[in-house]
C-alpha cells in the first residue's frame, strides 16, 4: 500500500488528495463531492465564499471535517447548518447522507443565492434560508444544528439559549482554539445551563500513526463525559473536534 506521506508531491487532483488522506468513499458519493466543489469554485470567481480552493485543503479540511460530522448524525434527523457560507458542511452532509433531512441557513442574501444555485445543481432536496439561523428557530424545529467558523462557543450560546424548544443539539466544528472560546464562555458564565462534550477530536495535517493514536485516545476520553478543566487538549496541535452543546442534562 501506497504510504500516504509520501504522496505530498503528487499532482493535485481530487484523487490523489483522498488517497493521501486516507478516505475511501463510493463512486457516486465521490463524484457528487467533487461537482460540489468545482461548482462552489466557480462561485468563488465573483464572490467570497472560500479560501480551501485546492483539492489539497478541500479533502484535508473541509472534507474532513463532513465526514466526522456525518457519523455523529442519526438517520431521519433534521439539521440546520446555521452559516452555511459556501455549503461547508451543510452540502456534503447532505451528499454524505441522504437519510437526513438538511437545511442552509446564510444570512448574506448572495451567498443564500449561491447556494440555491448549488443545491438546484446538485439536485439535493435542500431548502436554503436567506435568513439568520437563529431567526428561523422562531417558526422551525430541528433536531441538531451544525456550524463551522460562524462564531465562537460564547457568541452560539447567546444567540440559542431562548430557542432551546426549537433544537435538541447543537454541534459546532472547531479548530484547536476552541480551548480558549471555553474559557472565554465560562469566564461570562453562558455555560452553566449546558452540558458541553467533545464528540470527534482528529488530527488536522496529514495522518500519521503518531497524531491519529492520540486522537484516538483524546476522542474516547471527550465522548465520556463533560469537559472539564482536566480534560484540556490544547496540547494536540493541529486537531480539529466537534463539540455538542446541549441543555444540561438531555443526553444524560
Ligand atoms: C466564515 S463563513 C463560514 C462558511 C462555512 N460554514 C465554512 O465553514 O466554510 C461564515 C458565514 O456565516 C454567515 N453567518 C454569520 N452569522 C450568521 C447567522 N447568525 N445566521 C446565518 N448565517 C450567518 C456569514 O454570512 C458567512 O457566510
Amino acid at each position: 500500500m501506497t504510504d500516504p506521506t509520501e504522496m505530498n508531491d503528487l499532482e493535485d487532483t481530487f484523487e490523489s488528495a483522498l488517497l493521501r488522506y486516507g478516505m475511501q468513499l463510493d463512486g457516486p458519493l465521490a463524484d457528487s463531492l467533487k461537482r460540489y466543489a468545482e461548482l462552489m469554485w466557480r462561485f468563488n470567481e465573483q464572490l467570497n465564499l472560500t479560501r480551501h480552493t485546492t483539492w489539497d485543503l478541500y479533502v484535508g479540511r473541509d472534507l474532513r471535517d463532513c465526514l466526522q460530522l456525518a457519523h455523529l448524525i442519526q438517520p431521519d434527523e433534521a439539521v440546520l447548518d446555521l452559516g452555511s457560507g459556501n455549503g461547508v458542511p451543510g452540502i456534503p452532509l447532505a451528499i454524505l447522507r441522504p437519510d437526513v433531512e438538511v437545511s442552509l441557513a446564510e444570512s448574506v442574501g448572495k451567498r443564500a443565492k449561491v447556494l440555491d444555485e448549488l443545491v438546484t445543481e446538485l439536485n439535493l432536496s435542500v431548502p436554503v434560508y436567506s435568513s439568520r439561523g437563529e431567526d428561523l428557530l422562531e417558526d422551525f424545529r430541528f433536531t441538531t444544528i451544525v456550524s463551522r467558523a460562524v462564531g465562537s462557543l460564547m457568541k452560539f450560546c447567546r444567540w440559542v439559549e431562548p430557542h432551546w424548544g426549537s433544537f435538541d443539539r447543537l454541534l459546532l466544528v472547531k479548530g484547536p482554539r476552541w480551548v480558549e472560546e471555553r474559557a472565554e464562555a465560562r469566564h461570562y458564565g453562558v455555560l452553566k445551563n449546558f452540558d458541553l462534550r467533545v464528540i470527534a477530536s482528529y488530527p488536522l495535517g496529514l495522518p500519521s500513526e503518531e497524531v491519529a493514536e492520540v486522537a484516538t485516545a483524546a476522542a474516547a476520553e471527550g465522548s465520556e463525559g463533560e469537559v472539564g478543566d482536566d480534560t484540556d487538549l490544547s496540547h494536540l496541535e493541529g486537531q480539529g473536534v466537534i463539540l455538542q452543546l446541549s441543555r444540561k442534562g438531555r443526553f444524560a
